[in-house]
């Protein structure tokens, strides 16, 4: 069975069918992009998973489980986790602290304010900030970092409550090319190392096409094709949603047709 089964999930705003009936599954142990053009329905889809918007239709279900009407803390506590488009830590805490304070969130023991996060579960954070390649910086203030760290760090925070389940909402937005490989490549070994799930948006077609086992393509809120990269690259329906929206997508497509 799949770690995550979507089945008509649909919702309105008004007159506006932003995701209208989709389908779809994820494995654990699974990479799967979610593409489409702008306004096709990603972050619609994304919040109603992670629980902060309400579907009017259909079923989430996490190992059978319905996610449909829980709240996104008990989304998270059952093992759904994260990213976001731009990443955010408490620049005035260290490294190290940022990810004990997801510890303690993770503990319920946000809530005991006399409690530092200093002295929380120390040695398990280093051993989140190892994973991401961030143990050595774990004592500098997360203002000081560089994007690209930032971005380990909130992998890392994301990765404190031992998801199932991975979002990230387009990881790579705001990063050079080198750095977007190397979150890639740390995501990728997530996935494969920990058997972990992840579900991501992405605009970029080069990180897609390189990192993704499957996509999932959206146009106006309907699902349109799903498959593999190689798949879905020579769609007909996805050339022509692509076409004439100023993506990358031909070019993309060609250049990776070349190489193959
Ligand atoms: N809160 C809202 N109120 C009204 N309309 C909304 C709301 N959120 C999304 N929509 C509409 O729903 C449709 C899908 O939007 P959504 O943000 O899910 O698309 P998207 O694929 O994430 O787009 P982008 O790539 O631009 O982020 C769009 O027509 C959008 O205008």
């Amino acid at each position: 069975m799949s770690l995550l089964q979507v089945k008509g999930l649909g919702k309105s705003f008004g007159g506006v069918r932003a995701v209208d009936g989709i389908d779809f599954e994820l494995a654990a142990g699974e990479l799967l992009a979610l593409i489409g053009p702008n306004g096709a329905g990603k972050s619609t889809t994304f919040n109603m998973v992670n629980g902060q918007l309400r579907c009017d239709s259909g079923s989430i279900r996490l190992e059978g489980r319905e996610l449909v009407g829980l709240r996104p803390r008990a989304i998270w506590r059952m093992g759904v986790s994260r990213t976001f488009q731009i990443a955010e830590t408490f620049a005035s805490l260290t490294v190290v602290e940022n990810v004990q304070m997801a510890l303690l969130s993770a503990d319920h023991k946000l809530y005991s304010l006399w409690r530092p996060a200093a002295a929380h579960r120390r040695d398990d954070a280093l051993r989140l900030l190892a994973q991401v390649g961030m143990a050595e910086q774990a004592d500098r203030p997360c203002s000081v970092l560089a994007y690209g760290d930032v971005k380990r760090v909130e992998l890392a925070i994301a990765m404190a409550n031992e998801p199932k389940l991975l979002l990230m909402d387009e990881p790579t937005a705001g990063m050079a090319p080198r750095e977007r490989n190397e979150l890639m490549a740390l995501t990728k070994r997530l996935v494969v190392e920990r058997g972990l799930a992840v579900l991501f948006t992405e605009h970029s077609m080069d990180v897609v096409f390189a990192y993704a086992d499957r996509l999932i393509v959206l146009a106006r809120g309907r699902l349109i094709a799903q498959g593999r990269p190689a798949e879905i690259r020579d769609h007909p329906k996805v050339q022509e949603v692509y076409f004439g929206t100023g993506k990358t997508f031909e070019k993309v497509a060609a250049a990776t047709k070349a190489a193959a």
